[in-house]
């Protein structure tokens, strides 16, 4: 059996990531970046008003209550005496004019309007005597709340400047970062692209989920959790099918999917059964199967499989459906973060946690034991995880798994795990 670790090194040795492409913005979700996004577009890129209101002179309002002055968060007061001043004009939010405050004027202004040069401050509607909403220009305003000098007025370049990098090569993109990479001028980025995946389930007992079951059939679950899974990863799921114990029809399958994908994903058929069509591929295929030192999740194979100029990569996981989720995350995540380019940054994320109960581990083995995780409520508290069943780590319990929210481990040291004791789990 091998640590593993070094299986996760063995696996990623040959890997090299996918060429970078350029795609639509609003196409990257999830995608990798591989350039540095360099703001185009300083945020925001002209200084402008935070409120519907009036913009004007701080210096023509008089000062600010002391006492208002001393309360923090207080921005306006009433003034001693009422202040109105004419309008000179309308901005709306778009209007590309340059507009000029000249010392004792005042302008009304909607939110995201240009502020007019001169101006440094803007009162909000509400705090003066015209009423909010579609309302005539007035010929004046009278201010009944004075605000602080500067208040809702939003300066060009303050979230950031022309130059700054706003996100680095690597991230993986979330909808906000598509929206900030909008904001400074991207209409394109350059990503690493989704990793294509096929899926294979294999095993002559496997039948569609929802088709009636003969004495000696399950349904097909793994492959409907690997799809799941690798689409939650943000991989591209081009095809998932099945084939049957028959290793020329899988051979088949396998050269016919490498003209698609960068990745096959296959479960069952790696052990040590007669029949395990994944193994006996490997006469035909560059293929290594291992004993990973670790429960469930011990029969892995990986290679490359090759048809004409095409290959692509092949992860054999086991058929049992927990070993499957097991695999999924410390073997196949690894493997598109290193496609993807993201290598270390890829680490999965692990939180010490309580256990609810104890139970026993083989030793000499690393277990991942599906558990579901509360989060604590107050602070300095540690999570508590609890095993999804009842009787404990099961490679065939899949009815129970789709409470787990983390993947308890297990050092391979450790035979006995006490209730109650502090463990590390993986969130999943
Ligand atoms: N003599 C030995 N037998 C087994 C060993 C061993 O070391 N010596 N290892 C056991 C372990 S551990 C595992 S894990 C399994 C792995 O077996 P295979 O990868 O060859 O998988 P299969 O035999 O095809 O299936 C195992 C199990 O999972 C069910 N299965 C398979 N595919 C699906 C699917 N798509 N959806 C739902 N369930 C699936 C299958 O019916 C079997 O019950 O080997 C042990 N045996
Ligand atoms: O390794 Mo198997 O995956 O223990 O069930």
């Amino acid at each position: 059996m091998i640590p593993v670790e070094a299986y996760v090194a063995d696996l990623l040795a040959g890997i090299t990531a996918l060429e970078p492409v350029e795609v639509d913005v609003a196409d990257a979700l999830g995608c990798v970046l591989a350039d540095d996004v360099v703001a185009r577009h300083a945020v925001p890129p002209f200084t402008n008003s935070a409120m519907d209101g009036f913009a004007l002179r701080a210096a023509d309002l008089g000062d600010l209550d002391p006492a208002t002055e001393a309360v923090p968060g207080a921005d306006s007061s009433e003034p001693t005496t009422p202040i109105t001043l004419p309008v000179a004009g309308d901005i709306a939010a778009g209007d590309n004019a340059v507009y000029r405050c000249e010392p004792g004027q005042a302008w009304r202004i909607m939110t995201g309007a240009r502020v007019p040069e001169g101006a440094d401050t803007v009162v909000k509607v509400e705090d003066t005597t015209t009423p909010a909403g579609i309302v005539a220009l007035p010929d004046e305003v009278t201010i009944l709340r004075v605000p602080r000098a500067g208040a809702n007025v939003r300066h060009a370049g303050e979230d950031c400047r022309v130059g700054d990098v706003i996100i680095r090569r690597g991230e993986i993109l979330s909808p906000a970062a598509l929206s900030s990479a909008a904001s400074v001028g991207y209409a394109r980025l350059k990503v690493r692209p989704r990793v294509r995946v096929g899926v294979v389930s294999t095993g002559d007992e496997l039948v569609s989920a929802g088709n009636d079951l003969d004495l000696a059939q399950i349904p097909d679950s793994n492959s409907v959790l690997l799809r799941a899974l690798l689409e939650r990863a943000d991989a591209d799921v081009v095809t998932v099918t099945h084939s049957g114990d028959d290793a020329e029809e899988f051979a088949a399958t396998l050269a016919r999917m490498c003209a698609d994908v960068d990745l096959i994903v296959t479960s069952g058929g790696v052990s040590a059964g007669a029949y395990d069509v994944v193994k006996a591929a490997a006469d035909t295929i560059d293929l290594r199967f291992n004993q990973v030192a670790m429960q469930p999740g011990k029969p892995q194979g990986f290679g490359r499989v090759r048809a004409g100029d095409n290959s692509a990569l092949l992860c054999a996981l086991p058929g049992n459906p927990v070993s499957v989720f097991v695999s999924f995350h410390v073997f196949v995540r690894p493997v598109l973060a290193a496609l993807t380019g993201r290598g270390d940054a890829a680490q999965a994320v692990t939180v010490a946690a309580t256990t609810s109960s104890g139970w026993r581990s083989p030793a000499g083995k690393r277990q991942f034991v599906p558990v579901h995780v509360t989060w604590p409520r107050q602070a300095g508290n540690t999570p508590i995880a609890r095993p999804t069943h009842r009787l404990g780590s099961r490679s065939h319990f899949v009815a129970s798994l789709h409470e787990a929210t983390g993947l308890a481990v297990i050092a391979e040291d450790v035979t006995d795990v006490a209730a109650w004791s502090i463990i590390d789990v993986i969130v999943v």
